[in-house]
């Protein structure tokens, strides 16, 4: 059975579901079965496309998604917004995570709201728990098409899309397809989550310096990993998966997070690495969290198959060096990047509660999607998302609720970097075809090595 991917869109003169259609195309070019779903708009003397009207089951049935919508007012339109909005009831079950997903969307004016409605569409998918992918920045197609790594922005075109936005709604559909494919090589395997640690003095989760030359070794004393299996990836003969986490600053709760992160990786059988951005202001390190970690280099960025950064926030975005870090990845025009293809995602830490984490996790968002990677956000799921504060784009703690992060906050590091780890380790797959495993199969694992396997509620309807 082939991957599938749902192509949903709102048009009311034809350009966006233009360009919608040569998505499917392009997403049936690399081997899905395809459905090209219309929303149907609320103007009275709109079209009535021919194609049939969305029905929040097409999430369900998809592996993967295109939302493609017009920009109205710098977002996106209401129709679209009240199908998206018609899934809550699937979305409150759960059943909407894991699926690849791409925007689309056509404005009139070239600057006049575009990116605004791609990264809109990206919020409601950060919160069904999907895995965002944008168009590829290393594509030539996209650069002719204006250059957003978001998604494709398009002019209005009363649907006839110039041929350059042709090819790239078609490069669009195509690489989301093929992402698609590898996501659900497997179903989603997570471990169970370990027992919430105790609060007080941390223990560092990953001892010492920590490389690859020390990462098949088990953390022996890390809380993150109490209880969790040791085996829990699925094996690729070659090697295991690989996991980067990437901090800047030297205050305990940033240090503790990543070395949550980190160690909960390594419980399920990644290799990683544990780096620092040096540099700017900040507070020291204690000295119950062990020597500070190696410097970050691109390196090690090109080594992981996932990657995880964090940072203080400033002024509602990531510190500086991490920033510094991060542009730094950037490939050299019509490159790719070592963030090319690889999941990744981000934590933060904020003076106060609202002071600017969701902001900052948004916009380092934006910079992975310019390296060409795959957004893997913890949605909502995992119980200790939601325990945590309910942040659906990474991981977060606020200083006010204590200079260390909540034993809750804590679970959902670790829950993010497991999550990451195993996202990496489809992306990284060639696609194959994949085996059905069951809750309560024998392949779900029995015994000290308990796994919960999740469907990702995929319907056959
Ligand atoms: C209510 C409304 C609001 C709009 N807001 C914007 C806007 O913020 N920026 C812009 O450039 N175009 C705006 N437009 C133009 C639409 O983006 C354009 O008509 C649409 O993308 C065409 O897509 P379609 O051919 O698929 O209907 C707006 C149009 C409407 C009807």
């Amino acid at each position: 059975m082939s991957h599938r991917v749902a192509v949903v869109y709102h048009s009311r003169h034809g350009t966006v579901r233009a360009l919608a259609a040569l998505a499917a195309e392009g997403a049936r070019q690399a081997g899905a079965e395809v459905r090209l779903l219309r929303v149907t708009d609320d103007e009275p003397a709109g079209h009535r496309w021919p194609e049939r009207e969305a029905v929040p089951e097409d999430v369900l049935w998809a592996d993967g998604l295109v939302l493609a919508c017009p920009t109205y007012y710098g977002n996106v339109s209401s129709p679209f917004k009240r199908f998206l909005e018609s899934t809550s009831p699937l979305w409150q079950r759960g059943l909407l995570a894991d699926r690849v997903a791409t925007a689309l969307t056509v404005s009139t004016q070239r600057h006049g709201g575009r990116e605004a409605t791609l990264t809109a569409l990206h919020h409601t998918l950060y919160h069904w728990g999907c895995w965002v992918a944008g168009s590829d920045p290393a594509d030539p197609v996209t650069r002719a098409a204006g250059g957003t790594p978001y998604g494709l922005a398009a002019d209005n075109r009363q649907g006839e899309p110039a041929s350059h936005e042709r090819a790239a709604a078609r490069a669009l559909g195509h690489r989301l397809a093929t992402l698609t494919a590898r996501s659900r090589a497997r179903f989603l395997v997570s471990p169970a989550p370990a027992a919430l640690p105790e609060h007080g003095p941390h223990r560092p989760a990953v001892e010492g310096p920590t490389d690859d030359a020390a990462a098949d070794v088990p953390a022996a004393t890390g809380r993150a990993d109490a209880g969790a299996p040791r085996a829990a990836l699925p094996r690729d003969a070659s090697r295991p998966v690989r996991l980067a986490v990437v901090h800047h600053g030297e205050e305990a709760a940033v240090r503790v997070l990543a070395q949550e992160i980190a160690a909960a990786a390594r419980a399920v059988g990644a290799r990683v690495r544990l780096r620092r951005v040096p540099g700017g202001s900040g507070a020291a390190s204690a000295a119950w969290l062990g020597p500070a970690a190696a410097p970050a280099t691109v390196a090690d960025i090109a080594w992981a198959d996932a990657v995880v950064f964090g940072a203080p926030v400033r002024l509602g975005a990531p510190a500086a060096p991490l920033l510094d870090f991060v542009q730094a990845l950037e490939p050299a025009e019509g490159g790719r990047g070592p963030l090319w293809g690889k999941a990744a995602g981000g934590f933060a830490v904020a003076a106060a509660r609202h002071a600017g984490c969701e902001t900052a996790l948004l916009h380092l968002g934006h910079m992975l999607l310019h390296g060409g990677a795959v957004l893997v956000p913890p949605g909502y799921t995992d119980p200790s998302v939601k325990a945590a504060g309910g942040n659906p784009y990474g991981t977060s703690h606020c200083r006010c609720e204590g200079s260390l992060p909540t034993p809750q906050t804590l679970a959902a590091a670790a829950h993010q970097g497991r999550r990451t780890a195993l996202a990496g380790d489809l992306l990284r797959r060639a696609p194959r075809s994949s085996r059905t495993v069951r809750a309560g199969s024998a392949d779900a694992g029995t015994g000290p090595v308990r796994l919960v396997i999740r469907s990702r509620g995929r319907s056959t309807a």
